[in-house]
């Protein structure tokens, strides 16, 4: 499997955030994108989930242009975006079942667990604190048996031991052939990632 985007250029509001962005992504790699704020790190992550249209250029996953081929991509990839996607609502348990449902699973205990999210299954999204939404949203993948990994500020709000948790899980995603595209401003530390500075194609 492989993920790629060719010469890829985003406008928002008329203007012009960057063009002329290639890469391409094969089982076992992951770019870190970097930037300064405004640069349009969401904006590209938005792109190679398919929320958001390019302005110019293409994505593609096993060779397949992913806005006309919509249906197939759907379960290859996972989008933790930057706003939690959470529904106030609905428990821990509830919200992650959702995302399992939607990706077609059932078991939920594993990804309680491997986030330690166990005390809170019965606690209503609405009222955790925000290290705690992330950490619930970051359990979608573990929820999830998606290839791709597309992962916006993943590491914003966690404390240092769920910081090191998040990164042995993605390093394990990534030794298992999956795949990762993330945005953080902060170094992970991880030495086998792809850097791409959308600074160098912004306009
Ligand atoms: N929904 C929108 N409508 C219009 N313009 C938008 C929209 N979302 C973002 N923009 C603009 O697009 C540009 C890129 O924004 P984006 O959020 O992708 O940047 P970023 O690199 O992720 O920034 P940050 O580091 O601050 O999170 C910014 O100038 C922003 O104002």
């Amino acid at each position: 499997m492989r993920f790629s985007v060719q010469n890829l250029a985003c406008q928002r509001a008329d203007q012009l955030i960057f063009e002329g962005l290639s890469f391409a992504l094969g089982p076992g790699e992951a770019i870190w994108v970097q930037g300064r704020n405004g640069a349009g790190k969401s904006s590209l992550l938005r792109i190679c989930a398919g929320l958001l249209r390019p302005h110019a250029g293409g994505v593609a996953w096993a060779d397949e242009d992913i806005f006309t081929e919509s249906d197939r991509y759907q379960g290859a990839f996972h989008y933790v975006g930057h706003q939690d996607a959470l529904k106030p609502a609905l428990t821990v348990s509830e919200n992650i079942k959702f995302w399992a449902a939607y990706h077609g699973h059932s078991d939920i205990e594993t990804a309680l667990a491997e986030f330690e999210l166990a005390p809170l299954r019965d606690t209503p999204a609405g009222i955790l604190s925000q290290g705690q939404k992330k950490r619930t949203n970051l359990a979608r993948l573990a929820a999830s048996s998606a290839p791709l990994w597309i992962l916006d500020e993943p590491v914003s709000a966690l404390d240092k031991h769920f910081i090191a948790l998040f990164k042995e899980k993605l390093l394990r995603h990534l030794a298992g052939g999956g795949m990762a595209i993330f945005a953080t401003h902060q170094d992970l530390g991880i030495d086998q990632v792809r850097r791409l500075n959308l600074d160098e194609v912004a306009v």
